[in-house]
């Protein structure tokens, strides 16, 4: 198959899918739950979730986004997404079905949610650019970056209506959403347990207007239709919040009755065991996909620089008509943001909690910075040494 071939075979399946599924926050946003137990495949029929073992790759989030990098790609046979990394293979969720890859040395750094170009022997090709990331720093005495998801649409920041709700811890949240260029949306749990949202809502728009906020009942279907909305045409979601505020029983919500599904992907690997149960991308009943893996759990803050300026967008834009440009908003001589919190246009809370938060991701982004430096220093030596002792066994 030629280059073009392959492209078109591509097109025939996806494109003409993949045009509705750039929707844009609003649409996804109101287009209704669907709550059948049928999905589309290629053939574009609806088939009876048993007998499924195809998907169309907008089912499992592909878009404009992917394609258009098609077109510059060197040969490639067919497209595959990561569904889970294991030590030594990733799983694959392709067209035809699932399958896995083994990681070799001088395969790039992947995980789950990447899309990859496979040749026709199903070998790695290429991984694609991703449109959102997320990366940690990695735990223990290492401090290097570890990448935790990739191509997300929407993260789910959830807090509990009780005394978990905590507006700080949300911010370091939305700071981390928006550094991995993700949307978030702000899920509100045991709303059957709060008898005044106001104050709550009011917290939060205190941070940003637009925000996107939900508030449910997790233990109450109806209400968590919400949010399969946000969970349709292949998009990707994910959650984050801390624990015992109802992230399981909302993924188990979402999912729903899955287990049809999953027996008709259900696939041997060589040694004849399953692979689909240690899977972290998971199709939804309401046609997204959800990602859940530990790492997003325990997502820290660091090199978040960016992500933290969008947070807090208000006070860098009154930090920027200040008198001088290194103002520490403390007792300087035009500071603009003293004088918003003076006029009551920001709070001092906010201040306090933005220069905390980039303290912490300086302090942690550095160290990971300086273990790169570390480790470009000592190849370097390495380097030296071998030199030298080649120089040495020569002379
Ligand atoms: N009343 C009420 N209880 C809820 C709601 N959502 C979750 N719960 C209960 O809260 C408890 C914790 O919920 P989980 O879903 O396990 O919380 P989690 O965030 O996944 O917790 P970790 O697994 O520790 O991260 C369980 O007993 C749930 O039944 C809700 O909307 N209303
Ligand atoms: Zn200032």
């Amino acid at each position: 198959m030629t280059k073009s071939n392959r492209f078109n075979h591509l097109k025939s399946s996806t494109l003409s899918r993949t045009t509705s599924s750039a929707s844009t926050c609003s649409s996804s946003k109101s287009s209704a739950a669907s709550s059948t137990t049928s999905i589309e495949i290629n053939s574009g029929v609806s088939t009876p979730l048993e007998n499924v073992s195809l998907y169309n790759l907008k089912q499992l989030g592909w878009s404009p986004f992917f394609q258009q990098q098609l077109i510059e790609t060197q040969e490639y046979a067919s497209v595959a997404r990561v569904s889970a990394h294991h030590r030594s293979q990733y799983q694959l969720l392709t067209e035809s079905g699932e399958s896995t890859l083994t990681i070799h040395q001088n395969m790039p750094e992947m995980t789950v949610g990447d899309w990859l170009l496979l040749d026709s022997q199903q070998q790695f090709v290429a991984v694609l650019e991703r449109s959102a990331l997320f990366s940690r720093k990695a735990a223990g005495s290492k401090v290097e970056q570890q990448l935790i998801a990739a191509n997300l649409d929407w993260v789910f920041i959830v807090s509990s209506l009780n005394d978990d709700f905590n507006i700080n811890r949300i911010e370091r949240y939305l700071a981390l959403v928006h550094e991995a260029k993700v949307t978030p949306v702000i899920v509100l749990t045991k709303v059957d347990l709060c008898d005044d949202l106001t104050p709550y809502i009011e917290a939060l728009r205190e941070l940003d207007a637009s925000l996107l906020i939900e508030t449910v009942n997790g233990l109450d279907e109806q209400s968590t239709r919400a949010l399969s909305s946000y969970c349709v045409d292949g998009k990707t979601v994910a959650f984050i919040g801390s624990s015992g505020v109802g992230k399981s029983t909302l993924v188990n919500a979402l999912l729903g009755d899955t287990s049809q599904l999953t027996s008709a992907i259900r696939q041997d690997d060589s040694k004849g065991r399953h692979t689909t149960t240690s899977r972290s991308l998971h199709l939804t009943q309401s046609g997204g996909l959800l990602l859940d893996t530990p790492g997003m759990r325990e997502l820290q803050l660091a090199d978040c620089e960016e992500g933290l300026n969008e947070t807090f967008a208000d006070l860098v834009e009154y930090s920027q008509q200040c008198r001088f440009i290194d103002c520490q908003h403390e007792q300087e001589p035009g500071c603009a943001v003293q004088a918003a919190i003076e006029n009551g246009q920001l709070t001092e809370r906010r201040l306090q909690s933005f220069q905390k938060l980039m303290r912490e991701q300086a302090l942690n982004g550095a160290s990971i910075a300086e273990k790169r430096a570390k480790d470009k220093n000592l190849s370097k030596m390495y380097k030296r040494v071998q030199g030298e002792a080649r120089v040495h066994k020569r002379g």
